[in-house]
């Protein structure tokens, strides 16, 4: 075990607590460690072919030779012991073979092709797999993840080999309590659940939808570092509204339609109390669920339950770090951020989120008065599907009305209820055009033309929806056509663009996998008894303080995805500090809430590095039960 009693200075008490808590996390979580000498092994309950068909235990070649006697496993593998660098290296040779003809990046033609040989192994070896994973994030994430994780969905009844996670269905309602007990796992940390209702920006894929879930949850175990035996990917599968899916003789969900109303918030009831009765500590991310219960549920559960909404708040956290990361690109200090001028195009769950976030952010600058607030609503311009909210609009929706400008507002920037994306663009000359809309080339030549005339020094230009076929606009179309002295950030990952004369148009990822990994982990580790607007704030401040004053300066005002495992230490850490801080810390394991409450900065950060999992094989022993 690493001593780090010289770098911090910890007092003994403390520093043989922390020490207590890594050999107990040990005895819990057999794969946390490193085999090397000193290291509890992990005791297993099977033998032979149970084993190598186990892919949490599973080690394929890489089994010693002695284990492989204690394991029953002599005879059952190829003679040659692996280490399991070599393994690796056998594995990506294959993986590699598709790489060939392949243009890569995200349009790669042969995704969903790496997907299945990643996902393959995944089912039968998960070190491995996370190995992969976690040493070449930035290859793979677009695979595992957004945007291939869409198509995956799309295809997922095809897809099917293996289950993963759980499905809860309309049809096993009265049921639940009993059935979370077949999961195998005693201990759940992280659940990641969908009604597949609105899957990226690719609406309705019913059941399919749990691709999604499950490329999350890869990203808490290779960026969070959550023990990947204590995630739990779930579909909530009410039915479905999508006419084509009903269709399919093979789709692999229930072929009704949605339950709608009380019907339906029944079920989502009856998950959320079985999921809390048998893992109290649980976190629940509610993930792609359509804007009408996205809300309405977050307002149910959120000061009952350990949960939060990853499109409404993860969204908004991270579209918050970019829009200050675009002020100070403009070499201006974060508070002038409340003198932006934001058009949002989309006022969806996500939209409405980030509206919401962005709003509070400004009036906090201001002072946090209610003039601040009202003041603060001024700064942005909200178009949907029928064009510019005023509020001559009928049937507003409730979470859109506090952004619908006033009509006299409206007239005085000569726009009407209703005004195109162009028009408003042209009147208002925003500092920055954020979309969430997933219309694909929603920011057409002739808005972004309109967006030459901002007001801005560097205008901000964020298509945020994915996959890369929604995104509003590429970072080809807006370097050339608003030019090189913008600031660029898609949801989903593009390449940073040849401006030629040696300059290079960055091209940001704005996504939510840059918060929701520290969320769920600085909540499980602070023992949070829920997740409030504090701790979600910080972990947006943490994220975009993470960026240098070069790096910002130089357009780049998101981490690359290789240092997503860092950022998330860093937003874990700020979360449990505002947690202690806001007293919602009731400690995790043998670190009860008074001993939290006194780490300091660094004795934190130690402790959320010492409690994450990396993919080393342990030494197994059998043991009957
Ligand atoms: N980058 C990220 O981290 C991130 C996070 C969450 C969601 N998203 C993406 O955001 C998109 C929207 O998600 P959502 O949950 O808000 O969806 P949603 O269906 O709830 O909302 C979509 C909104 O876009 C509006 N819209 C439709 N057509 C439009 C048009 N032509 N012009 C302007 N607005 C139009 C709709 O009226 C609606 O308000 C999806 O593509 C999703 O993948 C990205
Ligand atoms: O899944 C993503 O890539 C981001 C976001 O949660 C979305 O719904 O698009
Ligand atoms: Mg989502």
């Amino acid at each position: 075990m690493r001593n780090f009693s010289h770098k911090l200075k910890l007092s003994s008490a403390l520093l043989k607590r922390l020490q207590h808590r890594v050999t107990a996390g040990n005895l819990n979580s057999p794969r946390c460690f490193t085999t090397t000498e000193g290291h509890r092994p992990t005791i297993v309950h099977k033998r032979s072919l149970d084993i190598l068909h186990d892919p949490w235990f599973n080690k394929g070649t890489a089994f010693s030779m002695t284990e492989r006697d204690r394991l029953d496993l002599r005879g059952l593998l190829p003679p040659n012991v692996m280490s399991s660098k070599q393994q690796i290296e056998r594995f990506m040779v294959d993986l590699k073979r598709l790489e060939v003809n392949a243009r890569d990046g995200p349009s790669d033609p042969n995704a969903l092709a790496k997907w299945r040989i990643l996902n393959r192994l995944h089912d039968r070896n998960e070190t491995m797999y996370y190995k992969v994973l976690i040493d070449n994030i930035e290859e793979y994430a677009p695979i595992v993840y957004t945007p291939t994780v869409g198509l995956v969905c799309q295809n997922y009844s095809g897809l099917f080999r293996r289950p993963r996670g759980m499905y809860f269905s309309a049809e096993d309602r009265g049921e639940m309590m009993s059935m979370v007990y077949n999961w195998p796992s005693e201990q759940v940390d992280m659940i990641v659940v969908t009604d597949g209702s609105r899957i990226l920006g690719l609406g309705d894929q019913g059941v399919q939808g749990i691709g999604i879930a499950i490329g999350k949850l890869d990203l808490y175990v290779a960026a969070a570092g959550i023990n990947p035996q204590r995630v739990l990917p779930v579909m909530i599968d009410v039915g479905t509204n999508n006419e084509k899916l009903l269709a399919d003789p093979l789709y692999l969900g229930l072929q009704q339609h949605r339950l709608e109303g009380d019907e339906y918030i029944s079920v989502i009831d009856e998950f959320m109390e079985a999921v809390f009765t048998r893992w109290p500590h649980v976190i629940v991310q509610f993930e792609d669920f359509q804007s009408k219960w996205a809300f309405k549920l977050l307002q149910r559960y959120r000061n009952t339950y350990r949960m939060f909404n990853d499109d409404v708040q993860g969204t908004a956290g991270v579209a918050i770090a970019g829009l200050l990361g675009a002020v100070r690109a403009q070499g201006r200090p974060m508070i002038d951020f409340p003198k932006m001028k934001i058009v949002v195009a989309g006022a969806g769950s996500a939209g409405i989120g980030v509206l919401n976030a962005a709003r509070k952010t400004m009036a906090r600058m201001l002072g946090n008065t209610e003039i601040a607030f009202e003041s603060a609503r001024s700064q942005f311009w909200v178009v949907d599907a029928n064009g510019l909210i005023t509020e001559a609009r009928e049937n507003i929706d409730l979470e859109a009305r506090p952004f619908a400008r006033k009509v006299n507002e409206a007239d005085r920037q000569g726009l009407k209820e209703g005004a195109s994306l162009v028009d408003v663009v042209r009147k208002v000359k925003p500092d920055v055009l954020l979309g969430l809309s997933a219309v694909g080339g929603l920011f057409s030549k002739e808005v972004l033309e309109a967006l030459k005339e901002s007001t801005s020094t560097r205008p901000a230009i964020f298509p945020m929806s994915n996959p890369t076929t929604n995104a509003e606009c590429t970072p080809e179309e807006a370097f050339s056509i608003v030019g090189e002295n913008i600031i660029f950030a898609s949801g989903s990952p593009f390449k940073n663009v040849d401006l030629g004369n040696g300059h290079v148009g960055h091209c940001n990822q704005g996504n939510n996998m840059y918060l929701f990994p520290g969320i769920g982990l600085g909540t499980l580790l602070a023992g949070a008894r829920i997740i409030s607007d504090g701790m979600l704030q910080a972990a947006a401040e943490c994220l975009a303080a993470y960026m240098t004053e070069e790096e910002v300066l130089n357009g780049i005002i998101y981490p690359p995805i290789s240092r997503i495992r860092d950022i998330t230490k860093e937003v874990a850490a700020a979360v449990i500090k505002e947690a202690i801080e806001e007293d919602l810390a009731e400690g995790y394991r043998d670190i009860d809430s008074r001993e939290l409450c006194r780490l300091n900065q660094e004795e934190i950060n130690t402790f959320v590095e010492n409690n994450m999992w990396s993919p080393e094989y342990p030494t197994l022993i059998y043991k009957n039960d």
